[in-house]
């Protein structure tokens, strides 16, 4: 098990890349490994307000869900204990959002291919609102436009060959340690 003072990166570690790369699940095991607290922002979103993401964003709407979003995000990284950031695949549509990532963290891009995340499409719809009612054509539009929003990022981790736990082990042994 890696003790903190094996790793020489000490800052917080955001996930960030399209939904369904893995960030929520990466991420959690990536905190077991490191013994590091876990906060997926989605999650802690949807503690706020009792109720699943699709039924926030068709109830108070996109808008005050992102809104929360960044209020969420600026506080957990202001706190000191390290830890495990997962944040929605579209957080860093937020310009402050994006910026304060970058300074005060370790921001990590999950890069996943359009053609490894098709098959991913059945586990992701019924909770992803932004995917519902869209058709393929527009879902891989979606999934294109959205690459521009996680090029400024620390570190870039391409997950199409991995499991989730080679994934979270490349990240210690490749990023944190380096
Ligand atoms: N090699 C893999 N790496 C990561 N996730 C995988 C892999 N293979 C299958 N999965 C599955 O893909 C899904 C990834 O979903 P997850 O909720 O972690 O994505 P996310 O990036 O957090 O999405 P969102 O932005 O919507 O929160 C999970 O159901 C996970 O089990
Ligand atoms: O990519 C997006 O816009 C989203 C991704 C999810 O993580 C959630 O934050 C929500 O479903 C919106
Ligand atoms: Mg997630």
């Amino acid at each position: 098990m890696d003790t903190d003072e094996d790793l020489l990166r000490e800052k917080d570690l955001v996930l960030i890349g399209f939904m369904g790369v893995g960030k929520t699940t990466i991420g959690r095991a990536l905190a077991n490994k490191l013994q590091w607290d876990f906060i997926d922002i989605d999650e802690e979103i949807e503690k706020t307000y009792s109720m699943p993401t699709s039924q926030i964003f068709q109830t108070i709407g996109e808008d005050a869900f992102r809104a929360k979003e960044k209020d969420m995000i600026k506080n957990y990284t202001g706190i000191e204990k390290l830890k495990i950031i997962s944040v929605g695949g579209g957080a860093f549509l937020q310009d402050e959002t994006k910026k304060l990532c970058l300074s005060e963290c370790i921001v990590i891009f999950l890069d996943i291919s359009w053609e490894v995340w098709q098959d991913r499409i059945s586990l992701l719809v019924d909770s992803r609102p932004v995917l519902q009612g869209k058709t393929i054509d527009e879902m891989e539009k979606l999934f294109y436009d959205r690459q521009s929003t996680y090029k400024d990022h620390h570190f870039r981790v391409k997950t199409d060959d991995y499991s989730i736990d080679e994934t979270a082990d490349f990240i210690v042994d490749s990023i944190l340690k380096k």
